[in-house]
């Protein structure tokens, strides 16, 4: 961040809310040069341009169509679509989420959970427990299905799933934390960024920010697991100010910048990063037209980056940087856009069909814009709670995904268990 007071972030925050953002304007000092250059500039279109042509007609028609109408989430609806995996064998097509066990398992339950407190009742939590531990023997470190080999990021929705099981007894307790903390630090890379598994599996922002998350969560985060990974996170940050997958070499995208951002957060160490630039980036992902966020310069919007980008808004935010988004706007398009009265569930963008993934994340990237967070705790910058009333879902932790209660809680307990390292 340098020498850049909070005042110029305030007033360039300003510009940037006003939608004002700041344009490049190519000069050139001979003008009769430009004009006889034998370089003539032609816009091609491009697969992604035609297709953007036809979300923004989609969009642009629902605007339309649900001009004067009230829209709320339907959260009932959506419910049906979330209760049905727990009544009712999963469809085929989803057979192949056979390796993503533990997230189905994370993105149902946080859905419900954000909707409504009681939602995610006891029987569910029981069965969430059981399919957690039953593929993992040794409770934790944890895989994506019986048989399979430890995973890191499968690891992070078990324990995210974990969480949000409050009513069953001894369920935290159980988890085994001295062989999940032995097991993070086998995953660290001579980079210090952190691979997903031991014999093979990819290092970056994403399996990084696990590990960082998964530890905090069970309160094991020590210096020697905490060694380098800032250095590592920062690296990550492109000259577009949004994150890559890996040091040095790689495109900005909301995916791995929530990672990088969240990581930092956890480590304390946001303020490090071009804060100015990651402004811009966040900014810029919000299209006028659209209203919703698209993940990476020239794409497509996308429900599910009103999460990763939002929670990046909102971890500026509660850092003291202010907001760089359009929240009313990002609101309409959840609501007109990402839901559809014909069928349950949240989805990406008109003519999508719903997913858990994209209900989950939909949800979260709307409860952030309904909810001001403030940090509680001078200590744990990334202890939040809502000064917000009337709203239609529960706040959210940006930094865990998961609705900040229930992160409260987890953390809270874990932290009056024995050390283990
Ligand atoms: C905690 C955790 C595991 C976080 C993962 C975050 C992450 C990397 C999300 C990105 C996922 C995604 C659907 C990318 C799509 O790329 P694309 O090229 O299909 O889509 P695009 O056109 O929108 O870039
Ligand atoms: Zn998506």
């Amino acid at each position: 961040m340098g020498d850049l007071s909070l005042k110029t972030i305030k007033f360039i925050n300003a510009q940037l809310l006003g939608r004002k953002r700041p344009t490049i304007e190519v000069v050139a000092e001979d003008q009769t040069a430009l004009e006889s250059s034998p370089v003539s500039m032609t816009f091609l279109s491009t697969e992604t341009t035609e297709e953007r042509e036809q979300v923004l007609a989609d969009c642009q028609d629902l605007y339309e169509s649900l001009k004067n109408t009230e829209v709320t989430l339907l959260k009932e609806f959506h419910k049906k679509y979330l209760d049905y995996p727990f009544n009712n064998a999963l469809p085929k097509q989803m057979k192949a989420l056979d390796a993503s066990q533990p997230w189905i398992l994370y993105w149902i339950a946080c859905s419900l959970r954000l909707m409504d407190k009681t939602w995610l009742g006891e029987p569910v939590q029981r069965k969430i427990y059981a399919k957690i531990f039953a593929a993992s023997l040794e409770k934790g470190p944890f895989c994506g299905g019986m048989g399979q080999d430890p995973h890191l990021v499968c690891t992070y929705a078990a324990i995210n799933s974990l969480a949000l099981c409050d009513s069953v007894d001894d369920c935290w307790s159980q988890i085994n934390r001295q062989a999940i903390y032995d097991w993070l630090l086998s995953l660290k890379c001579s980079n210090s960024g952190f691979k997903t598994g031991v014999a093979v599996g990819e290092c970056d922002s994403r399996s990084t920010y696990c590990a960082l998350s998964v530890a905090k969560m069970l309160n094991i985060l020590t210096t020697e697991l905490c060694e380098g990974v800032e250095g590592f996170l920062l690296g990550c940050q492109t000259y577009e100010g949004g994150f890559g997958a890996c040091p040095q070499e790689d495109e900005a995208h909301g995916g791995y910048t929530f990672c990088a951002t969240a990581g930092l957060s956890i480590l304390n160490s946001l303020h490090k990063c071009n804060i100015l630039r990651l402004a811009e980036w966040c900014s810029a992902r919000q299209t006028a037209e659209e209203k919703g966020f698209s993940g990476r310069s020239n794409k497509l919007v996308d429900g599910c980056y009103s999460y990763w980008v939002g929670a990046v808004n909102s971890l500026l935010e509660i850092h003291g940087y202010g907001s760089f988004i359009d929240k009313g706007a990002l609101q309409e398009y959840i609501l007109k856009c990402c839901q559809s009265s014909e069928r349950p569930g949240l989805r990406d963008k008109p003519g999508k069909s719903p997913d858990y993934y994209h209900t989950t994340y939909v949800l979260m990237g709307f409860s952030l814009t309904e909810h001001l967070l403030e940090v509680t705790k001078q200590t744990e910058p990334i202890s939040v709670k809502s000064t917000t009333n009337g709203f239609q879902l529960e706040p959210v932790n940006p930094v865990f995904g998961l609705p900040a209660e229930d992160v409260t809680k987890f953390i809270d307990f874990m932290s009056q268990l024995p050390q283990v390292c």
